[in-house]
């Protein structure tokens, strides 16, 4: 019976929205999250948006790729409003852009529409390091920079890379839990 019953339960609608500076990865980490494998060719820059939506975790996401690009702030509204998760995407390896990603973190977090909002961070590129290609930053010192310790958001920071897979899936259980 109760496997009956776990197999008819349908999935439950959950809205992502994926944002951060141009370049971090944001396109990248989707195709992670919905192919199980990183893209053969490198994407395109996202001029807007895309959607995508798969089904993870028992829930049927809506995900906003917001390309880096835009940063008009009225278009961003329209995409915050009604969100359950925000996934913010760090380019790792680019230290001298560190304090522009704090600053747009904090202006995305400061939309009425965020409050309440689980927040994660992906720190991403951290094969570069591993791969002996460059050195990025740790995730302590992105956390610092970030400035979110006394901030009244529930977020996680989580290491990743859209070349091997790492910490992607584990944030993005995370970003869903509870919704
Ligand atoms: N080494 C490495 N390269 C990555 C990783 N993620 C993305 N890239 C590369 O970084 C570049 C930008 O990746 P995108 O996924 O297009 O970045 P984006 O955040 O969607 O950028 P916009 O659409 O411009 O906002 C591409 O050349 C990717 O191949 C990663 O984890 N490791
Ligand atoms: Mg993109």
């Amino acid at each position: 019976m109760g496997i009956l019953y776990s197999s008819c339960v349908p999935n439950r609608d959950c809205k992502i929205v994926i944002m951060g500076l141009e370049g971090g990865g944001k396109t990248s980490i989707i195709n992670w999250m919905r192919e199980g494998k990183a893209l053969e060719e490198p994407p395109q820059v996202t001029y807007s948006f895309n959607y995508f939506e798969c089904s993870k975790f028992g829930y049927n996401m809506k995900m906003f790729d917001i390309g880096g690009t835009d940063r008009k702030t009225t278009f961003w509204r329209h995409f915050l409003s009604g969100a359950h998760g925000l996934i913010y995407v760090v380019d790792s390896s680019n230290f001298t852009r560190l304090s522009e990603a704090r600053e747009q973190l904090h202006k995305i977090l400061g939309f009425e529409a965020m409050h309440g909002v689980r927040t994660l961070i992906l720190a991403n590129k951290m094969d570069l390091q591993d791969r002996k290609i460059c050195q990025v930053a740790s995730v302590e010192l992105i956390r610092k920079e970030l400035g979110l310790d006394n901030s009244f958001h529930q977020w996680c920071i989580e290491p990743c890379s859209a070349v091997t897979g790492e910490g992607i899936m584990t944030g993005l259980r995370w970003a869903v839990q509870g919704v």
